[in-house]
């Protein structure tokens, strides 16, 4: 079995794409669940395609109680028979033993994905049990480093950001201490909002053997276009997010959002021809 990054990586080689279709379903969109689970499995198969993987927001499935996690678990399955791997945003993080808990529940439980994004706000030792059943299963963890957010200066300014990004070098370095041979990339992604496009050169070099994932292409303002500096050469290594600006590109259309998945990963494409 491939790990979630080799799997990430052929897919992108394949198919020529690094977009990741966020799958966000907002309950006000729709009359009732069962429209919600249809249009949400429908996006998923016609932007399959175009995309690398796919991110859905726990949070969404969550709100919807018990029918939100057997929707998500269906999601998760639809895009493992599509062969997507299935990056799951929770942004989770606890003190030790609860952090266990959480990555049982979310790398290897029932609704579980490849990988998951994690908080290193409670500390680098929390992300102990994440990484470690990440390695176990053959998945990932994305780590929160500079978050897309305007507000994410608050508590990631003054260096906080660059010292998660050592820290995830650090632990990859463990993971794949040679340079020159074996899997491109490591078991610890890192997580740089698309939208921070002059911060995206020295986060990739901080972090050579991590993929990156750029959420923030699209509903929050950040383009293709400015997207490069994230990539390795060959066009490898990261991995940009878009969600409302796929799901919801034209209302409830899915012919809108299989347009704005091709365009985005044309765009994405055509920034780094023009970069290279
Ligand atoms: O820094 C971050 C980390 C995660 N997100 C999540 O990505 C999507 C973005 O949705 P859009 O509709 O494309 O704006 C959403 O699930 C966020 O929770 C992020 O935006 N920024």
């Amino acid at each position: 079995m491939p790990t979630f990054a080799q799997a990430v990586t052929e897919r992108t080689r394949r198919l020529n794409t690094r977009l990741c279709v966020g799958l966000d379903p907002r309950s006000e969109a729709y009359r009732d669940v069962a429209h919600l689970k249809a249009h949400t499995l429908e996006v998923l198969e016609a932007c399959a395609p175009y995309a690398a993987c796919v991110k859905p927001q726990l949070a969404f499935y969550e709100a919807l109680g018990l029918e939100g996690l057997a929707i998500l678990e269906e999601v998760c399955a639809a895009a493992r028979t599509l062969g997507l791997p299935v990056l799951l945003d929770g942004k989770r993080g606890d003190i030790g033993s609860t952090a266990q808990a959480y990555a049982r529940a979310w790398l290897g439980g029932q609704h579980a994905g490849a990988a998951l994004t994690v908080n290193p706000f409670l500390g680098f030792e929390t992300l102990t049990p994440f990484v470690e059943t990440a390695q176990q299963q053959g998945g990932a963890v994305f780590v929160l480093v500079k978050t897309s957010n305007p507000g994410q200066n608050d508590l990631q300014g003054s260096g906080v950001s660059e010292r998660i990004a050592v820290e995830i070098a650090r632990l990859n370095a463990e993971e794949l201490p040679d340079q020159e041979t074996g899997p491109e990339y490591a078991t610890v992604g890192a997580v740089v909002g698309a939208t921070h496009a002059g911060d995206l050169a020295t986060f990739r070099a901080l972090m050579p053997r991590a993929l990156l994932l750029l959420p923030g292409l699209g509903a929050q303002g950040a383009a293709a276009a400015d997207l490069a500096p994230a990539f390795h050469e060959g066009g490898l290594g990261a991995l940009a997010s878009a969600s409302r600006g796929v799901q919801y590109a034209d209302g409830l259309k899915v012919a809108a959002s299989v347009t704005a998945a091709r365009g985005f990963r044309d765009d994405l494409n055509a920034a780094l021809a023009a970069h290279s």
